[in-house]
């Protein structure tokens, strides 16, 4: 368990200010919660706990399994949603106790649950988990299946952050972008002019992660140490580039659905000859670099800032490389700006359950694609 608290007992800005945020995401490392305080009146959310438990080794492979089609899926899905909960449980009961708070001092928490299947271009999209139990467990009430709503809409039912990205990291006369570097990619376009854009750019860390598992037994390469000491396969990465995804103008959004070890797979087999591993992770490395490089500079060409958020920003390589393929832009992680890399994901699904409980819409339609806004979300009262 790693749990933070502000020093100092907090009052809240106002009674109904505080909201849980819970982010389980695509890179199927664990939870990550945090308290928000967001005021009624108005002005910048504020990150008051954070608190993160990693998943349990067969609860994580279990997800990973359920990304694909196989056997007994809906008990096996009920069954994990259920272990998900109990994950969720902890890391609510962490940030009670690290702030002092009751239960009833939170107005709702903001589930995301673990997606495990997006398919926008059929209809749905499945983020399993069981709010109704959560909400049992915690007394707090529960908003979840956010995405669904804006899928209904027609929308891509992803990236949502980028309203909340504008609530936080926006500067008056600046246009900035803020890259969320998950299992998957995003940007979020925060124009000086006030209009927002966002989209997915891609693979952000799964592919990395897939590899580091396979080559070199470790869930992540630290640091990206391990990428920092391969070369990258020009011939690889141009075929990786070439896939139509990356050419597609938003919205659009991805996911495990299409970029998976099948696919990469599929591009090693084409190479002349078998390629070291440590060179296939140095070009994954630069994939994701240049696949936010060149969307960025597409959507945003006149931008100077880029704001890094999520864990692929702890990613010393990574950072590199971004700042190498974007070489006028001022790259730096959110931690600069006072919320650390790895909490903005939970951040931003406190402040969509706080859309949602004040009937205001969470998603961005100039994003996603829906028909327009909506609000967000099923609610299940404490
Ligand atoms: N110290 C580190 N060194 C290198 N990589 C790291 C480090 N810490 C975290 N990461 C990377 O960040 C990933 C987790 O990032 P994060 O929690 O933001 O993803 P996620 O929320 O699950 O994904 P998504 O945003 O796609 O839903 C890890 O799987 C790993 O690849
Ligand atoms: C379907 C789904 O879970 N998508 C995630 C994933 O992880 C990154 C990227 O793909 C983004 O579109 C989204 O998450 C972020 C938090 C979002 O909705 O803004």
């Amino acid at each position: 368990m790693r749990c933070s608290a502000t020093p100092d007992s907090f009052t809240p800005s106002d009674p109904a200010s505080l909201y849980i945020g819970l982010m389980s995401g695509t890179s199927l490392d664990g939870v990550d919660g945090v308290l928000l305080d967001s005021p009624l009146a108005g002005g910048t959310p504020q990150v008051r706990a954070h608190a993160a438990r990693p998943f349990p080794e067969g609860l994580r492979a279990e997800f990973l399994a359920l990304n694909t089609a196989g056997a007994d899926e809906l008990h096996r899905g009920a069954l994990a949603s259920l272990q998900l909960v109990e994950l969720y449980s902890a890391v609510v009961a962490d940030l009670l106790q690290s702030t002092g708070l009751k239960a009833s001092a939170v107005r709702a928490i903001g589930a995301h649950g673990q997606t495990v299947r997006h398919r926008p271009d059929l209809g749905y999209t499945v983020q399993l988990g069981a709010p109704a139990l959560l909400a049992e467990r915690c007394g707090i009430a529960v908003v979840a299946d956010f995405r669904s709503r804006d899928v209904a809409a027609g929308g891509q039912g992803a990236p949502l952050v980028p309203a909340f990205h504008r609530a936080v990291f926006a500067q008056p006369g600046a246009d900035v972008a803020v890259l969320n570097l998950g299992g998957f990619a995003n940007l979020s376009l925060l124009f000086a002019d006030g209009r927002t854009l966002g989209f997915d750019t891609g693979p952000g860390n799964a592919l990395l992660d897939h590899w580091a598992q396979r080559h070199i037994g470790q869930a992540f390469d630290e640091g990206g140490a391990w990428a920092a000491g391969g070369v990258v396969l020009p011939e690889l990465l141009r075929a990786l580039l070439a896939d139509p995804f990356f050419a597609r103008v938003a919205p659009k959004s991805t996911g495990r659905d299409d970029f998976h070890p099948a696919w990469l797979e599929r591009h090693l087999a084409r190479l002349p000859e078998p390629p070291a591993p440590q060179d296939v992770q140095a070009t994954l490395s630069a994939l994701t670099a240049s696949s936010v490089a060149q969307a960025l500079l597409r959507a945003m060409p006149q931008v100077a800032q880029l704001v890094i958020c999520g864990g692929g920003a702890r990613n010393a390589d990574s950072l590199r490389r971004l700042q190498a393929t974007l070489p006028g832009v001022a790259c730096q992680t959110s931690d600069a700006l006072g919320i650390p890399a790895d909490q903005v994901e939970a951040a931003a699904f406190a402040w969509l359950a706080r859309q949602t409980l004040l009937g205001l819409p969470g998603n961005l339609p100039a994003v996603t694609g829906a028909a327009g806004p909506r609000i967000l979300g099923a609610i299940y009262p404490a």
